[in-house]
């Protein structure tokens, strides 16, 4: 087996892609030991200015994207996409490889310390196209992952062949892989979507979340549960872990029509996870990974999770319209 002074284990990560693991390992754990000392290391949380999507920026949000380019200028990294970029930056002229990335996910959590999150997705560059090495279809992924800091940091990671998933130890500062086979629940009678934009979502949406709230005496016969942490890396992370479906779906409120989140370096990385884990991951209809973002910051509707509760809602998107609106006692289809 071999190993390196980052992770214990390195058989399941391509002999090319192991410097970037590397730096991204390393910068992993720095950050994860800066979250965890918290106000002691200053205001993480602090607004520090505005990216191109309109977010506000965090100091911890500038000070992972920071982190993770520097590291990756001594690999093979030629292009860098970051959202807290606005255009997207060369870092090694030599190298051959295009890295997307949120490098700090879930920032709205960072003062409340709750689970935030690292997301990134690795191309073969194109060469001279910065541009062009990102808006490409999902599914020439080379990488995709995520790296979780929370009560345990982790790695999970696929490089086309499964999930696997690295523990960071504290003692001995080390990446420990601990599953080399993750597959995503298919029973878990959970959902998560941010349920303040009811009012917002299309009728095929409230109509799919309705009969769930309905439990045992609508529809589909049975009591659901419901989550929302507002970090996507978390929300993949109980997926993963025990199943149920994920939704930001787009809606009428201005700016949203396609949802919230970004398909170069948070959908399409998360889509590649979670069809390598046995899930499914669609825009509400169609495969993520079949898609390419139009520009570096689009944003792309998303759900996805156990595989059978990601189709029944492009099934709810093709009923006919009376169907939808009808009270949920009447939509016969989808019983049980
Ligand atoms: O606040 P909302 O609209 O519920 O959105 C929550 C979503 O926004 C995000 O926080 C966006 O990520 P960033 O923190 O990287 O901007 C996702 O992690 C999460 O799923
Ligand atoms: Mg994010
Ligand atoms: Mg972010």
């Amino acid at each position: 087996m071999s190993t390196t002074d980052v992770f214990d284990d390195t058989s399941h990560i391509p002999a090319d892609l192991l410097p970037v693991m590397e730096a991204l390992g390393v910068v992993g754990r720095d950050l994860c030991r800066t979250i965890k000392r918290g106000p002691l290391g200053g205001s993480l949380g602090a607004g520090v200015g505005e990216n191109l999507g309109g977010d506000q920026q965090k100091a911890l949000d500038v000070m992972a994207d920071e982190a993770f380019a520097e590291a990756l200028k001594t690999t093979s990294v030629r292009y860098y996409a970051s959202e807290e970029q606005d255009e997207v930056v060369e870092l090694n002229p030599k190298g051959h490889l295009g890295l997307a990335i949120d490098p700090l996910d879930g920032s709205s959590n960072i003062d409340v310390n709750v689970s935030i999150g690292t997301i990134f997705s690795i191309f073969e560059a194109k060469d001279g196209d910065p541009d062009g090495s990102f808006l490409r279809p999902a599914d020439e992924q080379l990488c995709g992952g995520y790296i979780i800091y929370g009560p345990q940091t982790y790695i999970v990671v696929t490089f086309g062949n499964g999930v696997q998933s690295y523990i960071f130890d504290p003692d001995t500062t080390v990446w420990k892989l601990v599953e080399t086979e993750h597959k995503v629940p298919e029973k878990a009678r959970e959902f998560a979507i941010n349920a303040s934009n009811y009012r917002h979502w299309s009728p095929a949406i409230r109509a799919y979340i309705d009969d769930m709230l309905a439990g045992e005496t609508g529809p589909r016969d049975q009591n659901f549960n419901m989550r929302w942490v507002a970090s996507l890396v978390a929300e993949t992370h109980r997926i993963m872990s025990r199943g149920g479906i994920f939704l930001y779906p787009g809606d009428d409120r201005t700016g949203y029509e396609r949802g919230r989140l970004r398909m170069v370096y948070e959908c399409a990385p998360i889509a590649f996870l979670i069809e390598q884990a046995g899930g499914r991951a669609t825009d509400g209809h169609d495969r993520i990974m079949s898609q390419q973002a139009k520009e570096l910051h689009a944003r792309t509707p998303f759900v996805f999770g156990s595989a059978d509760k990601v189709a029944r809602v492009a099934a709810y998107q093709d009923l006919p319209t009376d169907e939808v609106s009808a009270l949920f006692g009447n939509r016969g289809l989808f019983r049980a």
